[in-house]
């Protein structure tokens, strides 16, 4: 990405200017597993607060409801869905932004990539905005966020880092810093999101300027957890076996 003057931060409410430098859970079930019923999401979030966190992020239209409902912090509200004809996931349509900010959603985020898509981020931004709710674009590359920056969406995540066709490389590798330092250091407002494993990772997330960081699998995803160490002790054995 060629340098640019640092851009004016837009505008943020009172009440999530607070929250920077904060973390922010992803309560987030695997869809069809054990976790996944609304009384156990409202249940990860409880004790997400509990634990320090400052907003959470909640998908599904119920579940935000239920969660909005039950805690004092705001909710980041999504919809995923599995289209046909469009890659994109995170609420995709105006309907569902309208869903997200009725169930109370304070935050609502979606996909901003350049990709196939039902509604352009311009009209998700809008109708964030006309809801009275703040827009965060959920972005894969420098560009994406560039972009949603300048349409003046409050917060870019760079969840889909790793998740695109464009960004497949970097799956499976550490969360995606430099994409937080470059839009960071042209001054967008960035929240670190995506493969966020550790605590010393969240702080590093900071350090490269992000205004905030959502770590999801790594405290609500029980079977992703157990997949890691029950991995580590099979390499381990296999280790010990290579060396037997
Ligand atoms: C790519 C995509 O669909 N990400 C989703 C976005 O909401 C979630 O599945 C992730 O859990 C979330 O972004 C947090 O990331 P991690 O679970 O790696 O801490």
């Amino acid at each position: 990405m060629s340098p640019s003057p640092a851009m004016p931060l837009s505008p943020l409410p009172q009440w999530l200017a607070v929250q920077q430098h904060g973390l922010v859970v992803s309560c987030q079930s695997l869809p069809g597993s054990a976790m996944d019923r609304t009384d156990i999401v409202v249940a990860m979030a409880q004790a997400a607060v509990d634990g320090g966190a400052v907003a959470l992020r909640i998908e599904g239209v119920a579940n935000v409801r239920a969660v909005a409902a039950a805690v004092r912090v705001p909710v980041i509200g999504i919809v995923k869905r599995d289209l046909q004809d469009s890659p994109v996931r995170i609420t995709p349509f105006v309907q569902d932004v309208q869903d997200l900010a009725a169930a109370g959603a304070r935050i609502i985020a979606f996909d901003a990539t350049h990709r196939v898509r039902p509604a352009s981020v311009q009209a998700l931004r809008d109708a964030v905005h006309a809801a009275g709710c703040v827009a965060m674009a959920d972005c894969a590359t420098d560009a994406d966020g560039l972009a949603a920056w300048a349409l003046g969406c409050e917060l870019i995540g760079t969840t889909l880092s790793g998740y695109t066709e464009e960004t497949a490389h970097l799956s499976g590798e550490d969360p995606d810093f430099g994409l937080v330092e470059r839009l960071a250091r042209v001054g967008c407002r960035v929240v670190a999101e995506g493969r966020l494993r550790t605590p010393a990772q969240a702080a590093q997330a900071l350090r490269s300027g992000a205004f905030g960081v959502t770590v999801g699998s790594a405290i609500t995803r029980i079977e992703h957890i157990t997949e890691w160490f029950a991995h580590a002790l099979q390499r381990a054995h296999a280790d010990a076996g290579v060396q037997a």
